[in-house]
């Protein structure tokens, strides 16, 4: 069964893009099912050099050892085929109304949901200033930072909604307002 919404959501490493989707899944509990590209990712690097998946789907610094070379790996796959790990991804997901898909990072990310899936997307992005993003723990990284799986939405302007989550950010509900009123439309 396919879904009734699909909620990409984007942001920069610590804007709080599992912190914000969490609270979601919290309160939309077996409403919705949360995907993340990055998981067939993490799966298969795992099974390739064995790794510990769980580790690797984590917040630890562990996944941070692996981040460069998944990102070359998954980059090299990308250019073949820049669906590959939406659909894979969402051939996992079950049949829920609603689907967050919790780390969209490319245009073609964008492109391939909405080819697919049409008038169901809504695309949202989380920002944070940096001294907040600084403080949770971000680090820049060479190779990491500077390229595309970290920067090639910075210039898209066609999210449906911003949430601030860093300085002067609303108290969780109130950020996640806006959500349920696209959600109170279904
Ligand atoms: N609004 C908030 N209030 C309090 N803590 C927050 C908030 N947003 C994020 N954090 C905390 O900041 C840290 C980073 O957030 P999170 O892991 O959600 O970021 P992310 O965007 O998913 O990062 P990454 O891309 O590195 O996985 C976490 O410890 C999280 O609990």
């Amino acid at each position: 069964m396919a879904p009734s919404i699909i909620l990409l959501f984007s942001g920069k490493r610590k804007s709080g893009k599992d912190f914000l989707t969490d609270h979601l899944q919290h309160e939309l509990k077996d409403r919705c099912e949360v995907i993340k590209i990055s998981a067939p990712i993490k799966s298969h690097w795992a099974k390739e050099k064995n790794l510990n998946l769980n580790e690797l789907l984590s917040h630890s610094e562990y996944k941070e050892q692996y981040r460069l070379e998944m990102i070359r790996w998954s980059d090299s796959v990308r250019e073949k085929d820049y669906g590959y790990f939406c659909r894979e991804a969402c051939s996992h997901a079950s049949a829920k109304p609603i689907w967050i898909v919790s780390d969209i990072r490319r245009k073609t990310d964008i492109r391939w949901f909405k080819e697919t899936y049409k008038d169901l997307i809504k695309t949202i992005r989380i920002v944070a200033d940096e001294e907040t993003r600084i403080k949770r723990g971000f680090q820049f990284q060479d190779g990491v930072d500077n390229v595309a799986s970290e920067c090639d939405l910075d210039d898209y302007d066609e999210w449906d909604l911003v949430i601030n989550n860093g300085e002067g950010r609303l108290p969780v509900q109130e950020q996640l307002n806006p959500i349920h009123q696209l959600l109170s439309k279904l």
